[in-house]
C-alpha cells in the first residue's frame, strides 16, 4: 500500500514538473528560459564534485604530445604506488622503462590539488586501413575535485610537461644515423644508438690541441645570440686531415660525446642528387654532428683549376664536342665520375648551410688524407672554419696511449721511446694495435713498441743506404744531429758511419714533411 502511495506521490511530482516546465516554456520570453535553463544546469553540476580529463594516444590519428609527456611523467611515478606495472626496453637500447598496467590506478598530490590518475586500453574496430596503427584506444583519465580544475590547468598541466621534458633529456639515447642502407624502406636516415666510447680524456692527441678544440667548440655552443644577431646560421666546419690511422674518426666521436650532439655520417656516394642532399641535410635535427668521411674519395671535389687545365688540354687534343662525349660514356648521363649526381656547388651549398637556419646548432665534419686534393673553395674560411691536422704520433699522445692501453703514468723505457719516436712515423692507431696485443702487461706493451721503433729506423736506415750508393749526398754536420746522438749511443760498434748518415737524412726529411705535431690551423 505504501509502495502505491509512493509512485503515487512520484506520479503528481513529475505531472508538476512537466506542467510547470511546460508553463515556463510557453509563457516566458526565451531570454529568460535560457538563463533559467543555463542556472539551473550550473546547480546540478555543482553539485558533482569530480572532474576528469582524458589524454587520448592519438589526436586526429597524430602522435598526442601530452599523452606522451604523461606516460613519461607516470613511468618515473608508478614504481613506487601502482600495484601492476609494465617494464619494457627497446632493442639496443640501454634504458628500462616502467608504465601502468591497464585499469591500474595512481594517486597523487601536487601542491595541494589530490589528483587520481588511471590507465585505460579500449579494444577498437579495426578501420580496414592497412597502416600499423594499435587496435586499442589507449588513454589516461586524470581525475580531480572540479575546485582544482583552473590550478590543474595552470600548473599541474605545465608541471607534468616540465617534468617530461627532464625525463627526456636524462634518458635521451643520441643516435647515429646513416643514409647508407636508408633508402630501402623510403627513410632517409636509419639509425641506430650511439655509443662510442671515444673522449678527449682517451683521444690521443697533443694536450693543447685538445683544450683548442674543447673551446672552440664551447665558443660554438653557447653563441646562439651572436650567431643571430650577425645574422649567421649557427654552424661550424672543421676540416680534419692526416694519414690513416691518426685518430680522425676518434676524434669526432670524442667530440659528439663532448658536446652530447647526435652524428649524421653523410656519405655522399649514396646521394643520387643535389636535392637529394637538401632532403637529407634539412631532415636532420639540432645538436647534431655532420660527418663527411674521406670527402676526397666520395666524390670528385678536387681543385677546379687543375679539372678546368685538364679541360682545356682535352680540347685542344679532342676538340670540344668529342671531350664531352668521352667524358659521358666514361661517367655515365650527367654524372660525375662516382656516379652520382651530386655537385661540387651542391656541396657548397650544403656547407654555406641556408637549410642549416631551420633550427639549432649543427657542426659539419669533413676528413680527408689528401687535403691538397680538394677544391680551395671547399676550404676556404666560413666553410671550414678550422682546419685540424692529425699526424704521426708524438710523445704526448703516446703517453695518452700508454695510460689508455697499460694503464701507466711513467715507465722505465718512457725515455727511450721519446727519444725514439720522433725518428718514426708510428701512427696512434698502430701503437694501439701493439699496446693491445700485450693484455694489460705493461712491460711487454713498452718493449714491443720500441722494438718496432727500432726496427722501422733500421729498415730505413737500409733503404737510405741504398739511395746514397747510387747518389751519394754530402755528410751533414755531425754536431747537430740528433740521430746521429742517439744511434752513438744506443749502437756504438753496432753500425758505421754510413747508416748514422742515413738515418739523418731520413730525420730530416721527416722532420720537414710530417713530424709536425697535431696542429690547427
Ligand atoms: N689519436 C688517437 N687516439 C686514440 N686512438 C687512436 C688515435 N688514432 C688512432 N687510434 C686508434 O686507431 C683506430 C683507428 O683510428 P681512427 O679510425 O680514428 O683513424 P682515422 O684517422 O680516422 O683513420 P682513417 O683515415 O683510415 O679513417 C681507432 O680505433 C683507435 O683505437
Amino acid at each position: 500500500m505504501e509502495f502505491i502511495l509512493d509512485w503515487k506521490s512520484i506520479g503528481s511530482l513529475l505531472a508538476t514538473f512537466v506542467f510547470i516546465r511546460t508553463a515556463i516554456h510557453d509563457f516566458l520570453p526565451p531570454e529568460v528560459y535560457q538563463v533559467l535553463k543555463r542556472l539551473f544546469l550550473n546547480i546540478f553540476t555543482s553539485l558533482q564534485p569530480k572532474i576528469s580529463i582524458l589524454i587520448e594516444e592519438y589526436d586526429n590519428s597524430y602522435n598526442n604530445d601530452i599523452y606522451d609527456a604523461v606516460q613519461l611523467y607516470l613511468s618515473s611515478k608508478c614504481f613506487s604506488s601502482a600495484q601492476v606495472l609494465k617494464l619494457a626496453k627497446s632493442r639496443n637500447s640501454k634504458n628500462l622503462t616502467f608504465s601502468m598496467d591497464a585499469n591500474q590506478k595512481l594517486e597523487e598530490t601536487f601542491e595541494d590539488i589530490k589528483v587520481k590518475w588511471s590507465f585505460h586500453c579500449v579494444e577498437k574496430k579495426s578501420s580496414g586501413l592497412g597502416y600499423a596503427r594499435p587496435h586499442e584506444n589507449r588513454y589516461f583519465e586524470l581525475s580531480f575535485h572540479r575546485k582544482y580544475k583552473h590550478r590543474v590547468q595552470s600548473s599541474y598541466i605545465p608541471h607534468i610537461m616540465e617534468v617530461a621534458e627532464v625525463i627526456k633529456f636524462k634518458t635521451r639515447e643520441r643516435k647515429l644515423y646513416t643514409n647508407r642502407s636508408a633508402d630501402e624502406d623510403g627513410r632517409l636516415w636509419s639509425s641506430v644508438p650511439f655509443s662510442h666510447p671515444s673522449t678527449f680524456d682517451t683521444v690521443a692527441i697533443d694536450p693543447a690541441l685538445k683544450k683548442e678544440i674543447k673551446e672552440d667548440l664551447m665558443k660554438f655552443v653557447n653563441r646562439r645570440e651572436f650567431y643571430s644577431r650577425v645574422g649567421r646560421a649557427w654552424k661550424r666546419g672543421y676540416l680534419l686531415y692526416g694519414p690513416p690511422g691518426t685518430g680522425k674518426t676518434s676524434l669526432i666521436a670524442a667530440i659528439a660525446n663532448f658536446l652530447e650532439f647526435d652524428i649524421y655520417d653523410l656519405e655522399l656516394t649514396a646521394v643520387s642528387s643535389n636535392s637529394q642532399l637538401r632532403k637529407l641535410l634539412i631532415s636532420t635535427s639540432s645538436k647534431s654532428v655532420i660527418v663527411v668521411e674521406d670527402v676526397d674519395c666520395s666524390l670528385d671535389l678536387s681543385d677546379r683549376k687543375k679539372k678546368e687545365s685538364f679541360e682545356v688540354e682535352e680540347n685542344e687534343k679532342y676538340g670540344e664536342e668529342k671531350r664531352w662525349w668521352r667524358q659521358r660514356s666514361h661517367n655515365g648521363r650527367g654524372s660525375n665520375s662516382f656516379g652520382s649526381t651530386v655537385s661540387l656547388s651542391g656541396v657548397l651549398n650544403f656547407v654555406d648551410g641556408l637549410w642549416s637556419s631551420c633550427g639549432g646548432e649543427r657542426l659539419m665534419i669533413f676528413t680527408t688524407n689528401h687535403k691538397e686534393k680538394l677544391d680551395p673553395a671547399l676550404l676556404r674560411a666560413g666553410r671550414m672554419d678550422k682546419h685540424i691536422n692529425l699526424s704521426y704520433c708524438e710523445f704526448n699522445a703516446f703517453k695518452t696511449l700508454a695510460k689508455n692501453y697499460l694503464e701507466i703514468d711513467d715507465h722505465k723505457l718512457m725515455k727511450e721511446a721519446k727519444e725514439v719516436l720522433p725518428l718514426v712515423k708510428m701512427t696512434p692507431a698502430h701503437i694501439a694495435e701493439i699496446f693491445m696485443s700485450c693484455e694489460d702487461d705493461a712491460e711487454m706493451g713498452m718493449k714491443n713498441v720500441i722494438d718496432e721503433m727500432k726496427r722501422r729506423l733500421t729498415n730505413a736506415d737500409e733503404e737510405d743506404s741504398q739511395v746514397e750508393v747510387e747518389q751519394p749526398k754530402e755528410e751533414p754536420k755531425k754536431e747537430e744531429d740528433p740521430v746521429a746522438e742517439y744511434r752513438n749511443e744506443e749502437h756504438a760498434g753496432k753500425d758505421g758511419g754510413d747508416s748514422v748518415d742515413s738515418v739523418a737524412e731520413n730525420h730530416k726529411r721527416e722532420t720537414e714533411t710530417t713530424l709536425q705535431p697535431s696542429s690547427v690551423e
